[in-house]
């Protein structure tokens, strides 16, 4: 598995081209685990066949029986999963977070799940008591035990009604698969029906799981016994979208971004739009040129992360670059995850002062035209890693940024979308980088 990458860039090198929106990681890595609760083949299509994260869930699925067929070029996998074990495996080191998404297609298969504890970014404290009260309140009984979570519920699960007391997009999504094994009405109150979570619904029914939602945040599911398969589209990353067009429009390169989700985002290019950034669009592809700046600069600007459809936190990175490369202060407050500021230490590396950081803010010093300089960094997680690449692209010479596995995350061949843009980065082994320099 990829891990302790160190990618090595060389600044100021200017994108030309077009470059294509994968499968959204927070769509796709639980679209495959409710795959499992299907009794037949599941194809998932625009499957970003290369992140970390789906690695990660590949191989927990092989190690526990499942059949998978991934095809890496036309970016699909087909999934079969009638033959899961019952097994305790010797280790449960899979670095993602979602892990609590694989218990019902356990249960369903086998009436006992043993899932990783979920990893995932340390952006803050990640609760996971409201997937256990999920799982209790349809009478399965949970241990924590060491290394692993242990779900069992040797009868399957029951429909319930579930309260969440916050919004959380993974206990929505737990329980709207755990219900779609419950034969019955399950009610869930308080969901919170992102795009990807909409991408859910749609994929369990094609299976045949009936579900309804009312309003925003009201969902009624009724299980089934015999699911079946299903040929489904992930959709396009709003995350990834937003990550190219900063990308585009920092780098006064010429870029097309393809499959861009625009009706999933829209919040967010206001804010943009508000920033004085203005691009040519269809209905699928955004152009960026350096004349996408109504006035010649990025205006400066303040904004609050939320919920969707607002400014998600997964995005605040992108914004912060944004202002500091914007003609004056910008302040950005990331209510959603206080803590996801770590990386602002490594990113004020390139920008030395222009940026400064406390729990739930950033205030940028953004200068128009800035080049920020090289520098030695460490990611922190998977944004802030990104962030860290796209400012070393802009510096004036070379980069070097360790763990950048951390980016990979969620950044489907990040290496060949940059070539294709005429970018090239080095990724290698941090022992390979001791022995180059
Ligand atoms: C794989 C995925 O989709 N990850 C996204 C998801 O994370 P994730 O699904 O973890 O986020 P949630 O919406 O579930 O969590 C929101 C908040 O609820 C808390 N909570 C959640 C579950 C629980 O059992 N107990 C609990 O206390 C969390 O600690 C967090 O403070 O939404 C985050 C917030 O938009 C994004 O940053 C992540 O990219
Ligand atoms: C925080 C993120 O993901 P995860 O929940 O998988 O850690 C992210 O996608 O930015």
């Amino acid at each position: 598995m990829m891990k302790n990458l160190t990618a090595i860039i060389k600044g100021k090198q200017i994108p030309r081209g077009k470059v294509k929106v994968s499968g959204a990681k927070n769509a796709a890595t639980k679209l495959l685990a409710a795959a499992l609760i299907s009794d037949e083949k599941v194809k998932l299509e625009n499957f970003p066949t290369e992140l970390v994260d789906a690695q990660y869930k590949f191989q927990f699925i092989n190690d526990y029986g499942g059949f998978l067929n991934i095809d890496r070029k036309l970016e699909t996998i087909e999934i079969e999963s009638n033959n899961l074990k019952d097994i305790v495996l010797d280790d449960y080191n899979y670095h993602f977070r979602t892990t609590y998404l694989l218990v019902a297609g356990f249960i369903k298969k086998k009436g006992i799940a043993r899932i990783p504890y979920p990893g995932g970014c340390k952006i803050g404290t990640r609760g996971y008591d409201l997937h256990i009260m999920v799982w209790e309140k349809m009478g399965a009984t949970v241990e924590e035990k060491e290394g692993y979570i242990e779900v069992t519920a040797p009868n399957g699960l029951t429909p319930t009604e579930i309260d969440f007391p916050i919004s959380t997009i993974g206990g929505t999504e737990s329980a709207l698969i755990c219900a779609s094994i419950a034969f019955g009405k399950t009610i869930i109150r308080n969901a919170y029906i992102s795009p990807e979570v909409e991408n859910l619904i749609d994929f369990l029914k094609t299976m045949g799981v009936k579900i309804q939602v009312v309003g925003n945040s009201y969902i009624e599911v009724i299980g089934k016994e015999y699911l079946q398969g299903s040929i489904f589209r992930v959709m396009p990353d709003r995350i990834e979208a937003i990550t190219w067009i900063v990308y585009g429009i920092l780098s006064g390169g010429d870029i097309t971004v393809e499959d861009v989700p625009f009706d999933s985002m829209k919040i967010p290019l206001i804010h943009l739009y508000e920033a004085g950034i203005d691009f040519y669009k269809n209905s699928k592809n955004v152009h960026i040129t350096p004349d996408c700046l109504q006035n010649g600069i990025i205006q400066p600007f303040e904004l609050a992360t939320g919920t969707h459809p607002g400014i998600i936190s997964d995005m605040q990175p992108f914004y912060v670059l944004l202002g500091l490369h914007a003609d004056g202060i910008s302040r950005i407050y990331d209510y959603r995850y206080p803590e996801r500021i770590k990386y602002c230490e490594e990113l004020s590396k390139f920008y030395s002062e222009q940026i400064k950081w406390e729990k739930g803010s950033i205030s940028t010093y953004g200068r128009h035209m800035v080049t920020p300089k090289k520098a030695t960094v460490i990611s922190t997680d998977l944004r802030g890693s990104m962030a860290l690449v796209i400012a070393a692209l802009l510096s004036d010479g070379t980069s070097i940024i360790s763990n950048v596995e951390m980016a990979l995350r969620g950044y489907n061949k990040l290496e060949e979308k940059l070539q294709q843009l005429g970018v090239n980065i080095l990724i290698k082994k941090n022992k390979e980088v001791v022995q180059l320099s």
